[in-house]
């Protein structure tokens, strides 16, 4: 089994320790001979990498070389894989990508609505150049892409890198969820076998099986309709927030049975509601700054300090595992199948070719092959086209510089509707993303 040389850009992440973790988890899986940090914030990078020179030397000795680096050309050349968690403007404009659409009594969150609009217009160019880069002297490696907004970056890429193939963007959503699926089934999460369609976060569960083909879906809509949905992946299962959102899933189910929805089609279906329940004065990202990166943060300084791991909190989480376990796929030609985001190209009969569309897809080392999904009925049909116009317009907004296609997009959001709102909101967002998106005329 061929050693994988890794390469993690956007190393500072509060994900990094929870991936390292994985990778740990699965050293078996997806064995390597290398891991590199990449980040263009070297403090930011070395307080996560210090204490991930501890852990390796303590539960992954097999790792040969360990290093972080700010230069592209030390951190890309010689890497198989890259997994790319990068976050343009940090947490801080999240924050305001938040804040903005609440303060006009819309949806404000980091990848629905005018907030994901923001983020991508900040993402689309970090992308860019990061790509270029690892090609430039990586030419043969696997990138998989998470940063977010996933569907917005993912779109961006298929436009500017049309024959690059080895581009692989993912979520880690419906594998959150199909962990709470398998808790009440009383499986594991690599034994279930999922149909699911739609765009990133913007989706649905139709039919979820077990490796033998016993259909378990009414068994699984029953009892949360009946007994309810909560996460269970350790990273988020006591998390208040998370848990609302989850709980949600027993709402959108009683009022439309048919498909087992994504979580995240609640800012869509539930806006109102979603704006009253938030504090617009400290929204997710500041929850986040205080829960999630001051954890991870500690948790690397304790970790250092002490020069040891003993006693310390570190988790697995679904999020590194499904990532690592995708990897794999790629890499060895296993074959296994995993929800991920690819051009539609008629899986689903009745969207168009060229749309991002997230579906189960078999992974060998040749890229995905997704599974036909076929017709999708007219209420998800018509949903899922008012939110791909939407995710292209804020593409052609990014490469054309394009004030009015923004506009458009925006109007065109579920989240927002009304277009005076949408003015003012993109005018705002504007504003405040000057340093980051391109000059909209
Ligand atoms: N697709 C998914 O389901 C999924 C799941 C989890 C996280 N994410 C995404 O992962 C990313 C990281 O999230 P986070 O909350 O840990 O953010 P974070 O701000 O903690 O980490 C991002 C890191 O990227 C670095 N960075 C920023 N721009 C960079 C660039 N151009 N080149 C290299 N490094 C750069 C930052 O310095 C920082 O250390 C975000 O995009 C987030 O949305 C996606
Ligand atoms: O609000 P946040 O920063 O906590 O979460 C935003 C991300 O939410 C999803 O990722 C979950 C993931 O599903 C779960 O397994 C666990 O790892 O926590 C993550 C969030 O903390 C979503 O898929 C991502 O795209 C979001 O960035
Ligand atoms: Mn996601």
């Amino acid at each position: 089994m061929k050693k994988q040389n890794l390469v993690i850009a956007g190393g500072g992440s509060t994900y990094t320790l929870g991936m390292i973790m994985s990778l740990i988890a699965e050293k078996d899986n997806f064995p390597l001979k290398s891991i590199t940090f990449y980040d263009i914030d070297a403090k930011r990078q070395e307080r996560v990498a210090k204490a991930t020179e501890i852990i390796l030397k303590e539960k992954y000795p097999e790792v040969e070389e360990f290093n972080y680096t700010t230069d592209k050309e030390e951190a890309f050349t010689g890497a198989d894989f890259v997994f790319v968690q990068i976050r343009t403007g940090g947490l801080e404009m999240r924050a305001k990508d938040e804040e903005i659409p609440l303060s006009h009594g819309v949806v404000g969150q980091e990848t629905c609505g005018p907030g994901g609009m923001a983020y991508g217009m900040r993402s689309i160019g970090d992308m860019i150049e990061l790509i270029n880069d690892i090609r430039t002297y990586a030419s043969e490696a696997w990138i998989l892409n998470y940063t977010n907004p996933a569907a917005i970056v993912a779109e961006a890429l298929k436009r500017e890198f049309p024959n690059d193939n080895k581009i692989l963007n993912i979520c880690d959503m419906p594998a959150a969820i199909m962990v709470s699926f398998a808790g009440i089934l009383d499986k594991e999460i690599w034994d279930l076998v999922p149909e699911y369609f739609g765009l990133n976060h913007f989706g649905w569960f139709t039919k979820i099986r077990d490796k033998e083909g016993n259909d378990l879906t009414d068994k699984l809509k029953g009892h949360i309709l009946n007994k309810g949905f909560a996460p269970e992946d350790a990273e988020i299962a006591e998390d208040p927030s998370w848990k609302k959102t989850f709980k949600q899933v027993e709402r959108m189910l009683t009022d439309f049975p048919e498909y087992l929805p994504n979580t995240y089609l609640q800012y869509y279906l539930y806006p109102e509601k979603m704006v009253d329940k938030v504090d617009p004065e400290y929204t997710r990202a500041n929850q986040v700054m205080d829960g999630r990166e001051k954890r991870v943060q500690e948790l690397s300084d304790s970790i250092t300090e002490a020069g040891t791991t003993e006693g310390a909190d570190l988790e697995v989480d679904i999020h590194g595992r499904y990532m690592v376990r995708v990897a794999a796929s790629l890499a060895y030609n296993i074959g296994d199948t995993y929800i991920v985001i690819v051009e539609n190209n008629g899986i689903i009969s009745n969207l168009p070719d060229d749309a991002m569309v997230e579906v189960p897809a078999q992974l060998t080392s040749n890229g995905p092959k997704p599974f036909a999904v076929g017709e999708i009925p007219t209420f998800q049909k018509g949903l899922i086209e008012g939110q791909l116009a939407y995710e292209k317009l804020v593409v052609d907004a990014y490469f054309e510089q394009d004030y009015n296609k923004a506009l458009q997009a925006l109007t065109l959001n579920r989240t927002v509707v009304d277009t005076p709102v949408a003015k003012e909101i993109l005018d705002e967002l504007i504003e405040a993303n000057e340093d980051y998106w391109p000059e909209l005329k």
